[in-house]
């Protein structure tokens, strides 16, 4: 059993994310058996000591056939008006299948502004803290009517590695409709289940492809779900839906994808992934350096060039002269005041405008 599997079986605090394909088809809407078997492996998992945060897809899969629509619509305004039919279905599906058990479920929708600004970010860590002191089961979707195109999260796999950093989770499960990666889509043919991911390596030559008739993702929005989960040194195990007793338990199936050793702070996680930024900062090749190769503080006399109406504590990208963003940080000055600054020494500024640019703890290189 590897040390990773080890870790997910023993988590005390897990996300569990469920596809649309787990619990929802295109011709029977939601399949409240399917979604019971799954409440019964979560409870399991509850009973044995764990806290339990789920992210449920299947809204919009949930939504088609109450308004007698029979593929998954393609605009944004229908695919909205499904998730708000599908929605409240869903979360009395959840409500009623954990009422078996005498728990207690809270619905939580959040956009992707939510997680990208700070004091939203905070508010919703509070809720589902709140949520889990009170021994209900927070269930948690994007909040898909108010979301609009360029807000979405890119689904909801997402959605979930950014729970699971901010609830401070030891894992992440992703259930599908596929029992783990392949080594190519197993729908054409000839492929490999990929059992344990401990370096990128292990992806070398992996074609992550897309995703059936309701989900959203496919396998690259796993994947990429994942890396952001290790990233913030969350364990990740990855397998169907149908198996959740065993991912649950033993988390002897699927595939495990290893945590980076060393765990970004919360901080430069949520600069790096979170965040939307702001506006942007051209650097000159010296600064580009000193940040990327040096990892220094972003000085005003490196910067030729700006954009954008930030303001202090805001998130900027960092762009060298060939164009190219070389990182995101805090902004420590209004853009209106860096406006003025640019390309003077630290000595030429007045004292109050000594401070760094960017701090190289607020700082990461991409
Ligand atoms: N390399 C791969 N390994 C496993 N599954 C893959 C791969 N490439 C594409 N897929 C497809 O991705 C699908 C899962 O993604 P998706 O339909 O978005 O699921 P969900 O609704 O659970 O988010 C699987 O059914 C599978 O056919
Ligand atoms: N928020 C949407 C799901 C988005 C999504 O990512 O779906 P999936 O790929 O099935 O996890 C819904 O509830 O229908």
């Amino acid at each position: 059993m590897s040390d990773t599997r080890e870790a997910v079986a023993g988590a005390r605090r897990v996300v569990v994310k469920i596809g649309s394909s787990a619990i929802t088809s295109l011709v029977g809407g939601l399949d409240r058996d399917r979604l019971d078997r799954l409440v019964d492996a979560l409870e399991g998992r509850m009973r044995g000591g764990s806290d339990v945060v789920v992210v449920s897809s299947g809204a919009v899969g949930a939504g088609l056939a109450p308004l007698g629509l029979t593929v998954r619509p393609r605009d944004l305004a229908t695919k909205q008006a499904a998730a708000s039919v599908g929605q409240l279905a869903l979360a009395h599906a959840w409500g009623t299948s954990f009422a078996r058990y005498g728990r207690t479920v809270g619905q939580v929708l959040l956009t992707a502004d939510d997680i990208a600004r700070r004091t939203q970010h905070r508010n919703a860590q509070r809720t589902l803290d709140r949520l889990r002191a009170l021994h209900a089961v927070p269930v948690v979707n994007e909040n898909d009517t108010v979301a609009t195109a360029e807000l979405r999260f890119g689904d909801n796999d997402r959605l979930a590695a950014l729970v699971a950093h901010l609830v401070g989770a030891d894992a992440l499960i992703l259930l599908s409709d596929v029992d783990g990666l392949y080594d190519g889509d197993p729908r054409k043919g000839d492929a490999h289940l990929i059992a344990e991911v401990t370096s990128p390596e292990d992806l070398d030559g992996v074609v992550a492809g897309s995703g059936g008739a309701l989900g959203t993702g496919g396998m690259a929005s796993k994947l990429s779900a994942a890396r952001l989960a290790a990233d913030s040194g969350v364990p990740v195990l990855l397998t169907a839906a149908s198996q959740a007793d065993r991912a649950l338990g033993a988390a002897d199936v699927g595939t495990a994808f290893a945590p980076r050793p060393d765990r970004m702070s919360a901080r430069r996680f949520w600069v790096r992934h979170a965040a939307d930024t702001h506006g942007t900062l051209h650097l000159d090749a010296g600064a580009v350096r000193a940040v990327v190769e040096r990892r220094r503080s972003l000085l005003a006399a490196g910067i030729t060039g700006m954009s954008g109406r930030f303001h202090g504590g805001d998130v900027v990208a960092l762009v060298g002269p060939d164009g190219r963003t070389v990182g995101r940080g805090v902004v420590a000055y209004d853009a209106a005041e860096l406006d003025w600054m640019i390309g003077f020494s630290t000595q030429q500024l007045p004292a109050d405008l000594q401070r760094p640019v960017v701090h190289a703890d607020d700082l990461v290189t991409l």
